[in-house]
């Protein structure tokens, strides 16, 4: 394999094909760069070096330039999305270099030019993104005002035009916003040091600081939006994120070297607008996505949307919750409304129509495909469908009058576009016959040629007496007449042969030569014709983005009203109900995730916090059902507050700022912090943040320390929470001094999970109720989980000995000093013992006793103790 070289700078050293590629390399030093070479997409250098490792294709080399062999790798043109699309999920951004002259005129090296710069963050094109997700471009502007700091952040989904702007003041939040927007690539000025606890996007790319300067980013800006200020669209104030908005309008204008007419309004993400969650919370809680790198979270389990548009908006919407209760009421009167409606004819409507908002930006970018148009000529003949469906729905009007149906473009595109055209405009057949005069007479000329072609063909037979003569083509040759060679003898004069095969001759006579020039005329000037018309086509198209843009927002809504509808009777879900009183009070509340997928019935439960009981402290044995029922509450909160319907009998909330949980445990390697310290640092953001309006959820806080560290500090975290946040709060734990202590002061209650043991097994019956629990089970859930023998025994030999003399063994050193693992255990006392000790032997018949013999046997042979000789 040859070594990556680089090349020399003196650009007249080197072939003049090599000095045309790297004058564009030049200018695209950061980018891959995508040279075409006829069929192929080529890359030199380290470009094809780092292609060749990322893509796994060879690497080889072409010839020599100054002297040196050319490190090649190329990818075939016609195969070359596949592997765009996996450069840019691995962060890498590539520059589209084609050939721009004609080779046929061209002196020296034909003449090439970069067209497009794909970057992670940047496409568009179908083939390369993912339809479930946005793929948002992020600027992220740092910076330090006086004492405390501000991030400016900006963010634009290409692919639909949606451009926000938001400023936080503090690293969590930046972090969380990041974590919600999951950018797929970033942009920062190249002044700051960028920190992976940020995050760690790998697309990362630093740019000119002066691109985020305010003054030059609001007069792009501006321009943009065809205004003379920003004062209508209210983001004036936000420095800093204009700044981030600027630089990143500059990126995609540089990457995209087309017009942005989709982009036609930036709008502020208040954080107060929203039900803020901190980045562990988002992750914590499986909203859009597991935990462990499963699949199954709230998004998966409550997702009924019938177009990918309208599942993009559903993530977007659980990932931001709203606070804004009249938004929230229109909402579930609309879910209650469509509940009564029949949902798959509307569904039905809403299939048809499809991901209309990604075919609009490929229609302002003009990189819209044929059948972009063909979905949108079928999205416009179902809105008015859709809207008749949905005439009788009064919860329904805010939605049903936004939709427009736009009937001359809609005519247009049905006159223009045959039913099912072709993947790309350059071969030709997309548009229908009779739309244009000029188009059906080329084609006509072109198509005409099939019968004169039958009568050269019929009148050479009779000519030649050859019945076999008939006339072909093929590209090298163009037309001809061919006739076995065993007819040579008959074959006229004026007759060219042109080629021998194994069994015949083709010739070429001056008429099909002349006849030949007309069709690929005609053919070439058809083709010509429908490219032109096909760019009318988006043009007219183009004309009626807003009304378009607006018609794809009500639809996605619609869409994910209806999925809460379906979902809300599928799983039998209630409407929430919102009050002003701090509070939240559940009626047999679910699980959304966890009971759609367990075949036994789930165990519903209330959840009550108010003024007088604001925390619960949750007791009871490990695998009781305590993670669960707190996780339920917050998903619950969250798809109330997306206008969701919930998982429960009756739900009553009052208002909730945030949302934040202490759950799980994980080693954050990324960053160097151990589990203890991702715990402490997510309980110190809950400490310094929660108000009264938030609810906090904390799960075995202090069980990554020492037992007395652990209590002590679970102690002062849950005494802080109830005194000074006074935040709605579900505290779970393990720590039984807490009911004795926390749970006794002014609005702390103590719950427990209901557990009890049979037979020396623990049955959980998921219930909560009222009260503190009075043992853990723990010993009891690792048996279940297949603890050796010998350790489980051992484990409730300790356990015996520091509850019986808890002031002896008051340090682990004496605990694990009264016999080392290694020895043989002692004998614990089987809970047999204990029945033959209180048998009243004496008064037993002795068919009794034997069935007393067989019932220990079972047992024996259950927990197996059985002896096996
Ligand atoms: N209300 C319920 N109805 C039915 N099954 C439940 C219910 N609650 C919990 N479960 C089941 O019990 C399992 C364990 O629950 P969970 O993780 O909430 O226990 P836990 O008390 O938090 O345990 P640990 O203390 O070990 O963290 C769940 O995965 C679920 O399968």
């Amino acid at each position: 394999m040859p070594k990556a070289t680089t090349p020399s700078t003196d650009f007249s050293a080197h072939t003049p094909m090599m000095q045309q590629y790297l004058r564009i390399k030049a200018e695209h030093a950061d980018t891959l760069l995508f040279y075409r070479m006829g069929d192929f997409y080529e890359l030199f250098y380290q470009d094809a070096q780092k292609a060749a490792e990322l893509l796994d294709i060879s690497l080889t080399q072409r010839g020599a330039s100054n002297g040196k062999p050319i490190p090649m790798a190329g990818v075939p043109y016609h195969a070359a999305e596949n592997y765009l699309a996996r450069l840019l999920q691995l962060g890498e951004s590539v520059a589209i270099c084609e050939q721009v002259g004609d080779p046929a005129t061209s002196k020296g090296p034909v003449e090439r030019k970069v067209v497009r710069v794909l970057t992670p963050g940047t496409v568009t094109d179908e083939a390369l993104l993912n339809e479930s997700s946005e793929n948002l471009l992020v600027a992220v502007y740092p910076q330090q005002a006086t004492e405390q700091s501000l991030f400016g952040i900006a963010s634009l989904d290409l692919a639909s035009g949606r451009f926000s702007v938001s400023e936080v003041s503090h690293e969590a939040s930046l972090q969380a916003e990041l974590q919600r927007l999951n950018p797929a690539e970033l942009l920062y000025p190249d002044t700051v040091s960028w920190q992976t606890a940020w995050h760690p996007c790998e697309a990362r790319r630093a740019r000119p600081d002066w691109e985020f300067a305010s003054d030059s980013a609001n007069a792009l800006l501006c321009r943009q939006f065809n205004v003379q200020h920003l004062d209508g669209f209210g983001v004036s104030h936000l420095k800093a994120a204009l700044g981030a908005a600027g630089a990143l309008l500059n990126y995609v204008k540089l990457t995209q070297r087309a017009a942005l007419p989709h982009i036609q309004a930036i709008h502020a993400e208040q954080s107060s607008d929203a039900v803020q969650m901190d980045a562990a919370t988002q992750r914590n809680l499986e909203l859009v996505g597991a935990l462990s790198g499963g699949t199954v979270s709230l998004f998966s389990t409550i997702n009924c949307t019938a177009t990918a548009m309208g599942a993009r908006l559903l993530r977007r919407w659980l990932q931001r919750p709203i606070r804004n209760t009249q938004t929230l009421e229109c909402r579930y009167d609309a879910v209650a409304a469509l509940q009564e409606h029949d949902l798959d004819a509307i569904r039905k409507h809403l299939r048809e129509i499809g991901d209309l908002e990604r075919i609009l930006s490929r229609i302002a970018l003009r990189s819209a495909r044929p059948r972009d148009l063909t979905r949108l000529r079928s999205a416009l003949q179902a809105i008015p469908d859709l809207k008749r469906e949905l005439s009788s729905l009064a919860a329904l009007t805010l939605w049903r009058e936004q939709l427009a149906e736009l009937p001359e473009l809609r005519q247009t595109l049905e006159a223009a576009l045959v039913e099912a055209p072709p993947q790309l405009i350059r071969d030709g057949g997309v548009l229908a016959d009779g739309f244009d005069e000029e188009l059906d007479e080329q084609r006509a000329l072109a198509a005409g040629a099939t019968d004169f072609l039958k009568q050269i063909e019929t009148r050479e037979r009779e000519r030649t007496g050859i019945q076999t003569l008939k006339v072909g083509y093929n590209k090298v040759h163009g037309y001809y007449l061919e006739a076995s060679r065993a007819a040579a003898a008959q074959i006229p004069a004026d007759y060219q042969r042109r080629q021998t095969l194994k069994n015949a001759e083709r010739y070429i006579i001056p008429e099909l030569k002349t006849y030949e020039d007309k069709v690929l005329q005609a053919q070439s000037r058809a083709l010509a014709r429908e490219k032109w018309l096909y760019d009318a086509l988006l043009n007219e198209a183009a004309e009626h983005l807003q009304a378009l843009q607006v018609n794809a927002r009500a639809v996605a809504e619609i869409d994910v009203l209806h999925s809460f509808a379906k979902q809300a009777l599928r799983q039998n879900y209630c409407r929430p109900s919102l009050t002003t009183t701090r509070g939240l009070h559940l009626q047999a509340a679910r699980h959304p995730v966890i009971e759609a997928q367990l075949e036994a019935p789930f165990i519903a439960n209330d959840v009550a916090l108010d003024e007088q009981h604001f925390m619960l402290l949750i007791t009871g044995p490990n695998m009781g059902g305590k993670s669960t029922y707190m996780r339920q509450t917050a998903l619950i909160a969250v798809l109330a507050y997306c206008g969701s319907f919930v998982p429960a009998a009756a739900a009553e909330l009052g208002p909730i700022d945030r949302i934040f949980t202490r759950i799980g445990a994980s080693d954050d390697l990324a960053s160097g912090r151990s589990t203890f310290m991702v715990e402490m640092t997510e309980a110190a953001t809950i400490l310094h943040n929660a108000s009264p309006q938030s609810l906090v959820l904390m799960d075995e806080i202090g069980r990554g320390t020492s037992t007395y560290d652990g209590l002590a500090l679970a102690w002062a975290c849950a005494e802080a929470l109830l005194q000074q946040n006074r935040a709605l709060t579900l505290f779970a734990t393990h720590y039984f001094e807490l009911t004795q202590s926390i749970a006794q002061l002014p609005g702390c209650k103590n719950v427990h999970v209901e557990a009890s043991e049979h037979d020396d097994t623990i049955v959980f019956e998921h219930r909560v109720s009222e009260g503190a629990a009075n043992r853990s089970f723990g010993v009891q859930v690792a048996q279940l989980a297949g603890l050796p023998l010998p350790v489980l025994q051992r484990a409730k030999q300790v356990l015996y000995e520091l509850e019986q003399a808890p002031e002896q063994a008051q340090s682990k050193q004496q605990v694990l000093s009264l016999e080392t693992q290694t020895a043989p255990p002692a004998p614990v006392e089987h809970p047999m013992v204990k029945e033959l000790e209180t048998l009243e032997v004496n008064g037993m018949t002795p068919l009794e006793a034997l069935q007393w013999l067989a019932r220990w046997q079972q047992q024996l042979s259950r927990t197996g103790t059985k002896r096996r000789d």
